[in-house]
């Protein structure tokens, strides 16, 4: 038994020998790149105890390491933080730096595809050209419809609850996951109906489950997560998910489309899923291949949308003259008409709350990091960043920071009025990513942001709820901790 686990000792020191001396050089440089102290070999361990403040703690790092950090969390994990908009210019321009690999965990889920492609350059490019049209503005004007019926369902749920305590990011994100579904696959979900359903219960563990792991030493590794119970539990998951779309694939692909006219790709007589538009292009994915960038866009287009809106809602409670000015600019377009639907004109003209929501999506990125790979070094101030670390950009440091915004902390969506919006520096505004691997999906986020929070303040308005305090937690998405708890009134005219 002891000579056993002496063995075992002995084989593990002999690795981590044979590793240091294999990135010796690797190990120089980060050595030289600016980071605080830390114990020796445990690093920043004590410091990664809880996701609850991670956010704030990195962004406390870069800005005393101006924009640049190497944080440890364990042994062998690096984080190379940055919020410098020169820096993230380059990781996210250069064609030298690619996704990180820490997307592998999303691929038991949505395989090798949009979301998860790395090194893939030319397959990424292949998958990015089918999906672009189905973002085309002549194509997100038909989603509009959506936007509002689904829309109505969240109504009628704030009006059982006029005077009451809600979870608005409970409520607003059930409300997301519908408008996603049905405009990416076609068809209804009801998860506002059905909140308890298998669906909307396995994509909330499959979310945990991956969330944990990117943070876990141990789980991170594929044979040890083998061997965990979150294992089995993702299993269930996905037979569940993919279940779900596959059948709605099926079931669309066996569907002749009876009045298949179409213009420029858009079916005048009914309304169009993104599903739709890649079924046209038929031949050019395989089924697995389609099945993974229809989970992707489910994925990518659903808690983000969510928790922004929820955290929107939040920051307005917060600011009445926020509220009333938004809710002012409401009034000139549709006057008391409670009832009229949101239009895609009505959309554009909500100029002022356009940039309450930049100013949300600045404080309250729903991604706050995104997290890239180098494939060559690179020098930066006088450093050398090393080929093969994994940087992360930010989002949530480089929105914090003084540098660019000053006042950081302080909610004023006067900062992205047309006059103030040409000072913001490049590169250090990015809640949708830059460059080539930027979020797909951001125009859609934008309106489908305005069509829902417009047609909530025509009907409603939020109050703060006093004893309630906003925790956000980076789970891939940037989520509220115990929701967001906010008071419902219905407006007077
Ligand atoms: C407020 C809402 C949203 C935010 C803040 C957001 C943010 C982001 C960010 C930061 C990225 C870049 C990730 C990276 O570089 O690693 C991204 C990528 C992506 N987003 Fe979004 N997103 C939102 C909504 C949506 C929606 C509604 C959709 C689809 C309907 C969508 C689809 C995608 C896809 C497919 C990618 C991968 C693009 C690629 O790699 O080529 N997103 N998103």
């Amino acid at each position: 038994m002891a000579s056993a686990f002496i063995l075992a000792c002995v084989a593990i020191l002999a690795v981590f020998v044979y590793r240091y001396f294999k990135n010796k050089r690797f190990n120089e440089l980060l050595n030289k790149l600016p980071s605080p102290p830390g114990l020796p070999v445990l690093g920043h361990v004590s410091k990664f105890k809880k996701l609850e403040g991670l956010m704030d703690m990195i962004t406390e790092y870069v800005d005393e390491y101006d924009g640049i950090v190497l944080l440890r969390p364990g042994p062998t994990i690096k984080y190379f933080a940055v919020a410098d908009h020169r820096l993230v210019e380059y990781l996210c321009n250069s064609r030298k730096v690619v996704k990180s690999k820490r997307y592998r965990l999303f691929e038991r889920w949505l395989g090798r595809g949009i979301f998860t492609f790395t090194t893939e350059y030319d397959q990424w490019k292949i998958h990015r050209n089918l999906i672009t049209p189905a973002f085309h503005i002549q194509v997100l004007e038909q989603f509009v419809p959506t936007f509002n019926s689904v829309t109505d369902v969240f109504l009628e749920k704030l009006s059982e609850n006029v005077n009451k305590t809600v979870d608005i990011f409970e409520l607003v994100n059930l409300c997301a996951l519908d408008i996603i579904a049905e405009t990416a696959l076609g068809v209804p979900l009801h998860a506002q109906t059905n909140s308890f359903s298998k669906y909307v219960n396995s994509l909330e563990e499959l979310l945990r489950i991956i969330a944990v792991r990117s943070f876990s030493a141990l789980k991170v590794h594929d044979w040890i997560f083998r061997l965990t119970n979150d294992y089995d539990k993702e299993t269930e998951a996905l037979k569940v998910l993919k279940g779900y779309t596959n059948s709605v694939i099926d079931a669309k692909q066996n569907t002749s489309r009876s009045n298949g006219a179409t213009v420029n790709g858009i079916d005048k007589k009914r309304r169009l899923a993104v599903l739709d538009l890649l079924l046209e292009k038929k031949g050019v994915l395989t089924e697995s291949e389609l099945s993974n960038l229809v989970e992707g866009i489910m994925f990518a287009g659903h808690d983000t949308s969510g928790v922004a809106m929820a955290a929107l809602f939040y920051l307005i409670a917060l600011h009445p003259e926020v509220q009333d000015k938004a809710f002012e600019e409401l009034r000139d377009i549709y006057g008391n008409d409670l009832e009229r639907e949101v239009t895609y004109k009505d959309l554009q003209e909500m100029k002022y709350l356009e940039m309450v929501a930049k100013e949300a999506l600045r404080l309250f990125p729903p991604a706050p990091i995104i997290s890239k790979q180098l494939l060559e070094d690179y020098e930066f101030n006088g450093y050398i960043i090393p080929k093969g670390l994994n940087a992360l950009v930010s989002i949530h440091s480089i929105h914090r920071r003084e540098k660019y915004f000053p006042n950081p902390n302080k909610f004023d969506p006067e900062r992205f009025s047309p006059e103030n919006q040409s000072n913001i520096t490049p590169f250090s505004y990015l809640p949708f990513g830059l460059g080539p691997r930027n979020c797909v999906g951001q125009k859609f986020a934008m309106l489908e942001m305005k069509a829902v929070v417009s047609k909530v303040l025509r009907k409603f308005k939020f109050l703060p709820v006093d004893d309630f305090k906003l925790t956000m937690i980076p789970q891939i998405v940037q989520k509220p901790k115990n929701g967001i708890f906010l008071k419902v009134v219905r407006r007077q005219y």
